[in-house]
């Protein structure tokens, strides 16, 4: 991405920001609250457009493209989006069957399969964090967007992430990850945003 540069409201939350990723790579990206972080990985997403620069996955520009772009995602928000009536099985087994991938096995990684038919209402946090990731596990998107996945995570379950995260790397999977705190990724290259403290030439 090249000279990202992006407005919330009236709020320029972005400016010219830059970096660029190949298969197999990560990237941190940290900073204060407010910072932007989320933005950036919305814009990734393409779920927002960018008020100036330009996003390209192998030289295309993604705005041209979003739909497509959508599929080499898989994305992890704040929020589980979770189903609470719905049991962990349930809740995963859409993307398993869109995507014609193993369920149990995504389960399994994610240490929940003992708690498959249990509605994800009746989970701790961590839990539907963990149901959550087995969702990102399931979709075969060559770049994961995890915003914080290790919120509500317990230690044991954080070093788990690293050995995920690893094995996608060496499958050429990328990984663009926010977060406040450690996370197991090993080389990972980091980006550090600032809120951005004038509009001055902002675009
Ligand atoms: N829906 C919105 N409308 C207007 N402004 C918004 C909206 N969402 C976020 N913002 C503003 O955009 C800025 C960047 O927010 P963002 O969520 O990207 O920050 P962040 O770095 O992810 O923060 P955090 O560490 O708290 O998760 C903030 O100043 C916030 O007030």
């Amino acid at each position: 991405m090249t000279n990202i540069s992006a407005f919330r409201g009236e709020k320029l939350v972005l400016k010219k920001v830059n970096f660029s990723l190949s298969s197999g790579e990560s990237l941190i990206i940290k900073g204060p609250n407010g910072a932007g972080k989320s933005t950036l990985l919305r814009l990734l997403a393409g779920l927002r457009s960018v008020d100036a620069g330009q996003i390209t996955w192998n030289n295309q520009n993604i705005a041209e493209y979003s739909y497509e772009h959508s599929q080499n995602i898989a994305w992890l928000s704040h929020q589980d989006s979770l189903k609470p009536a719905l049991t962990v099985k349930e809740n995963l087994q859409l993307t398993s069957q869109i995507y014609k991938t193993d369920l149990y096995a995504a389960l399994k990684t994610v240490n929940l399969t003992h708690m498959a038919d249990i509605p994800t209402r009746m989970l701790s946090a961590g839990q539907k964090r963990r149901t959550a990731l087995a969702r990102i596990l399931l979709k075969p998107a060559q770049l994961w967007l995890l915003d914080e996945p290790s919120v509500g995570l317990d230690q044991e379950t954080i070093q788990q992430l690293g050995c995920i995260f690893e094995n996608f790397n060496q499958q050429g999977g990328m990984i663009i990850t926010t977060t406040h705190v450690p996370l197991p990724l090993q080389n990972s290259k980091v980006l550090h945003l600032t809120p951005p403290t004038s509009m001055a030439s902002a675009l």
